[in-house]
C-alpha cells in the first residue's frame, strides 16, 4: 500500500495529526469501501471525513471497553485474557477484510499493538482500583516508538483519585521519562504564554494523592469523558489557570500530554476569578490543516442534539446540548464555591458562563449564551502555540483576594421553585435580604380571595379539553377572554400583540383607557374622611390561564404562569446603588414569562396602616395594586381592594429595580384560579430579548414629582435614557410621561 500515492498522502495528512498509519490503515479501508473507492470523498476538506471516522473509531472503542470493564468489575464478565482475545480478534477481523479495496501491508507494528496496549494501560488502571480507562494512558507512540506504554503510577495515582467524580484529569511532570507525544506541545516550548488567570476549585483536584512539594508549579488542568471539575489540594489555595508553557529548564512544568495519538479531542473547564467558566475545547484533528474551517458553533451543538437523541433515545424535545453545557459552568462555580464552605474565588458580576472553542489560528471563540454569535476573544497563548491549555498555577492569594470574603446562596428560593436561584455577593459584605421566600401568594389577613369550582362557570373552563389546548383548530373557552385566540404561542412566548397593546399602556398611557371611581379606595385609605378624586386606574387586558377544571394536562401551552418560575435567575448585588437586584443566567426571548410577582395579598386599607407604622427605614419593595379591573364594578369595597407586599414574604421579583421607560420586563395580569379579577397573579414577560446577564428591570410606574405618596421616592439611579427622576439631575432631558401607577400607596 506504501506504493499507493493516495494512501500515502492520506497516511501524511493524518501523521501530521499526529495518528500513525497503523491506526489510519483499518479505518481507510473502512472509509473505500464504503465510498466505493471513491477517493474524492475521503480527501475533500483535507481528509476531513478520514479524521472524523478515526475520531469516532477513538470514542467507539472507549465505550465498548468501557462497557466491558463495568461488567468485569461486576465479576460477571470474561477474564481479562479473554477480553483481550477478543479486542485483538475485533481488530483483525476488520483488517482481514477479504474486500478491502487496498493491498495494504502490515506495519512493521502489528496493528493491534496500538490497541493492544492502550487496552493494557488502561486496564492498570483497572487494576489500581479506577474503572475509567483513559485515553490519557494510550502509548505514545511517536515519542518511544510505541513501544511503552506512558501510564505510570503517575497516570494512576491521579485517575484513581479522580475517580469518584468520574473524570480523568491529568497531569504528567517533563522530568518524567520524557515528555508525552502531544504535536501541539512540540511547538509550545520555551514560549511565554500570557496568564489566562483562570481558576480551579480549591479541594477539587485529583492530584490530591501527590504531596506538594512533588506538585509542579504548574499542572495542567483537563478533563476528559466526565465532569472534568478537579483542583489541587496543595497549601496554597487560588490556582491560576495559564496557558500551557512547557519550560525545559523547570521539571515542575506540566505538559499537557494526556492523550496518546489515538486520542483526538479534549476538553478543558476553569473558572476565572471574574467568576466566568471556560470550556476549552480542543480538537486534535483540526491542528495544521490548512484548509480548517472553524464550524458554526451553532451548527456543532444541533448535531450533537441529534445524535444524542438518536444514540440514546432521548425524545424530550427540549434537550439541548448549549442547556448541558450552561448547567455544566453552573454546576462547576457551585462547587468552586461549595469547597470547604467558602471560596477565594470571586464571580465578577459579570460573572456568566462561556463555552470556548479553541481553534488553531491562537484565537479563542465565545459563544455567548445565545448560541447565536461567535465573539473573537483575542489571543490568549504565545505566538507559536496552536491551542490553548489551561494549567493550574499555584499561587498564593493577593491581598485583594483576602479583602473579599465571596459570598453565595446556592438556592434563595430553598427549594420552592423548579428552578433554583443563586443570590451573590461579591464583596461578602452586604447585609442579605431579611424576607421569607414565598413560591405564591398568601393573604396577610382581611384580603377576601375565594376560589371554588362553583365560581367557575362553564364558559370560564374547559372541561371537554385534551392535553394541549393551543394544539386546537379552534380555540377553546379559555381564549374567550382573549378574544378567541390564546395570548401564548406554541414556544411559550406572549404573543407579539399582546405585548405591543401592553408596552404601549406604559409607553403613551393617556391613548389607554382609565376607569376613574366613584368612590376611590386607595383614596379612602389614605383619608377615609375626605377622600381625594381617583386618579384614574388602566384597565388592562387579562391573560387567562387553563386551571383545575379544564380537561387539558400541565404541560397544555395555555398554563405558562401557573408552572412556575423556569428560566435561571439571580439575586445580585447592583453596582449602581440599587441595591439587590435580579439578573437573568440565560438568555431570554422576547415575550418569555420569567416569575411573578409574589407577596402578601393585603387590602389596600391594611398595607396603608402597615406603611403607617413602619419606620421608615425598610427597604420597601413597592407594593402594587390589583387595580386591572377595578373598573368593572362602581364600587368596590375595602376587602376586595387588594394588593400584592413582598417586603416581608415574596419570591425574587421583590428584588427587581426600577428603570423608567425602557425597562425589559412588564407586568401583565393573569387569571389562573378565578374568574374574580379582584384577584390576579402579576406576570412578568421580557419585553425584549434579553441576554443572560442583563439585570431584570421593571417600570414601577412612580411619580417621582409626587411628594404626597406615603412612600418617599427612592432616588433613582436607573440609568435609563429617559429617566424620569429629575431631582437633583440638573436639566437631564427625559421622555416625560405621566405614570400609569400600579405601584399602590
Ligand atoms: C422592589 S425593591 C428592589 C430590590 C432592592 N434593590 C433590594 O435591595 O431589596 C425596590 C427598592 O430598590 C431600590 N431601587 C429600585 N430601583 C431603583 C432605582 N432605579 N434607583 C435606585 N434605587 C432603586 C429602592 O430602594 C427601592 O425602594
Amino acid at each position: 500500500m506504501e506504493h499507493n500515492p493516495k494512501v500515502l498522502k492520506a497516511f501524511s495528512a493524518m501523521k501530521d495529526l499526529g495518528i500513525p498509519p497503523k491506526i489510519v490503515k483499518p479505518i481507510l479501508k473502512e472509509l473505500l469501501k464504503v465510498y466505493y473507492n471513491n477517493w474524492e470523498l475521503i480527501e475533500e476538506d483535507n481528509y476531513r471525513t478520514l479524521a472524523d471516522a478515526i475520531f469516532e473509531w477513538g470514542e467507539k472503542e472507549q465505550r465498548e471497553y468501557k462497557a466491558k470493564v463495568s461488567i468485569e468489575c461486576d465479576g460477571s464478565g470474561p477474564p481479562k485474557k479473554k477480553h483481550l482475545e477478543q479486542r485483538e480478534a475485533q481488530v483483525s477481523s476488520s483488517t482481514d477484510n477479504k474486500n478491502t479495496v487496498l493491498d495494504l501491508e502490515e506495519d512493521a507494528v502489528p496493528q493491534t499493538s496500538v490497541v493492544q496496549k492502550m487496552i493494557e494501560s488502561s486496564q492498570s488502571c483497572v487494576k489500581d482500583g479506577n474503572t475509567e480507562p483513559s485515553f490519557h494512558s494510550l502509548p505514545t507512540v511517536s515519542s518511544n516508538n510505541g513501544k511503552d506504554p506512558i501510564s505510570s503510577d503517575l497516570y494512576l495515582k491521579e485517575t484513581k483519585s479522580s475517580s469518584k467524580r468520574g473524570s480523568s484529569a491529568l497531569y504528567s511532570s517533563q522530568g518524567r521519562d520524557g515528555p508525552c507525544f502531544d504535536p501541539m506541545l512540540k511547538e509550545k516550548k520555551h514560549k511565554d504564554c500570557r496568564s489566562e488567570d483562570f481558576v480551579v476549585p480549591k479541594g477539587k483536584q485529583s492530584v490530591n494523592d501527590v504531596p506538594h512539594s512533588a506538585l509542579p508549579t504548574s499542572v495542567v488542568y483537563s478533563a476528559l469523558q466526565g465532569t472534568g471539575a478537579s483542583s489541587s489540594t496543595g497549601s496554597r489555595s487560588t490556582k491560576h489557570l495559564t496557558s500551557p508553557c512547557v519550560d525545559k529548564q523547570n521539571k515542575e512544568v506540566a505538559s499537557a500530554c494526556n492523550y496518546g495519538e489515538t486520542l483526538l479531542s479534549n476538553f478543558v473547564i476553569a473558572s476565572s476569578p471574574s467568576g466566568d467558566v471556560k470550556i476549552s475545547l480542543k480538537c486534535n484533528t483540526a491542528l495544521r490543516q490548512r484548509n480548517f474551517l472553524t464550524p458554526n458553533l451553532e451548527t456543532v451543538l444541533e448535531f450533537l442534539e441529534n445524535k444524542y437523541q438518536r444514540s440514546y433515545k432521548i425524545v424530550w424535545s427540549q434537550f439541548s446540548v448549549k442547556k448541558l453545557l450552561d448547567d455544566l459552568c453552573e454546576s462547576y462555580l457551585e462547587l468552586v464555591y461549595n469547597s470547604n464552605g467558602k471560596s477565594l474565588i470571586r464571580r465578577s458580576s459579570t460573572g456568566n458562563c462561556l463555552p470556548y472553542n479553541t481553534v488553531p489560528n491562537r484565537k479563542v471563540l465565545s459563544i455567548g449564551n445565545s448560541g447565536k454569535e461567535l465573539i473573537t476573544k483575542g489571543a490568549s497563548c504565545s505566538e507559536t502555540s496552536n491551542s490553548l491549555h489551561l494549567v493550574v498555577a499555584h499561587q498564593q492569594p493577593t491581598s485583594h483576594d483576602r479583602k473579599r470574603p465571596f459570598r453565595k446562596i446556592n438556592d434563595i428560593t430553598k427549594g420552592t421553585e423548579k428552578a433554583r436561584a443563586s443570590l451573590l455577593d461579591e464583596g461578602g459584605n452586604e447585609q442579605l435580604p431579611n424576607f421569607v421566600y414565598i413560591p405564591q401568594n398568601i393573604v396577610y389577613q382581611n384580603a377576601y380571595i375565594h376560589f371554588s369550582l362553583a365560581r367557575i362557570a362553564d364558559d370560564d373552563c374547559c372541561s371537554s379539553c385534551l392535553g394541549d389546548c393551543l394544539s386546537l383548530p379552534v380555540p377553546c373557552e379559555c381564549a374567550r377572554d382573549t378574544g378567541g385566540e390564546f395570548a401564548y404561542t406554541s414556544q411559550g412566548l406572549l404573543k407579539e400583540e399582546f405585548l405591543r397593546n401592553r408596552i404601549s399602556m406604559n409607553v403613551e398611557p393617556q391613548k389607554h383607557f382609565r376607569f376613574i371611581c366613584n368612590d376611590c379606595p386607595l383614596e379612602r385609605a389614605k383619608n377615609a374622611n375626605n377622600p381625594e378624586p381617583c386618579k384614574g386606574h388602566l384597565h388592562r387586558q387579562f391573560i387567562k390561564e387553563c386551571w383545575r377544571k379544564c380537561g387539558c394536562d400541565m404541560q397544555c401551552g395555555n398554563r405558562i404562569v401557573q408552572r412556575g418560575i423556569t428560566c435561571k435567575l439571580q439575586v445580585f448585588l447592583t453596582s449602581e446603588g440599587k441595591g439587590w437586584g435580579l439578573r437573568t443566567l440565560q438568555d431570554l426571548p422576547k415575550g418569555a414569562f420569567v416569575c411573578e410577582y409574589v407577596g402578601e395579598v393585603l387590602t389596600n386599607m391594611e398595607l396603608y396602616e402597615r406603611n403607617n407604622q413602619s419606620s421608615g427605614n425598610e427597604r420597601h419593595t413597592y407594593p402594587v395594586l390589583l387595580d386591572a379591573d377595578w373598573g368593572s364594578e362602581a364600587v368596590l369595597k375595602d376587602e376586595d381592594a387588594l394588593c400584592l407586599d413582598a417586603t416581608f414574604y415574596g419570591n425574587l421579583a421583590r428584588f427587581i429595580n426600577h428603570r423608567c421607560v425602557d425597562a425589559n420586563l412588564i407586568d401583565i395580569p393573569v387569571e389562573v384560579e378565578t374568574p374574580d379579577h379582584h384577584y390576579y397573579h402579576l406576570a412578568f414577560f421580557t419585553k425584549r430579548k434579553v441576554d443572560a446577564l442583563e439585570e431584570l428591570t421593571w417600570d414601577y410606574g412612580i411619580d417621582f414629582n409626587d411628594h404626597n405618596h406615603p412612600i418617599k421616592a427612592f432616588q433613582c439611579c436607573c440609568g435609563s435614557a429617559f429617566c424620569q427622576d429629575r431631582r437633583g439631575k440638573g436639566t437631564k432631558s427625559s421622555a416625560l410621561r405621566k405614570p400609569t401607577t400600579s405601584r399602590s400607596s
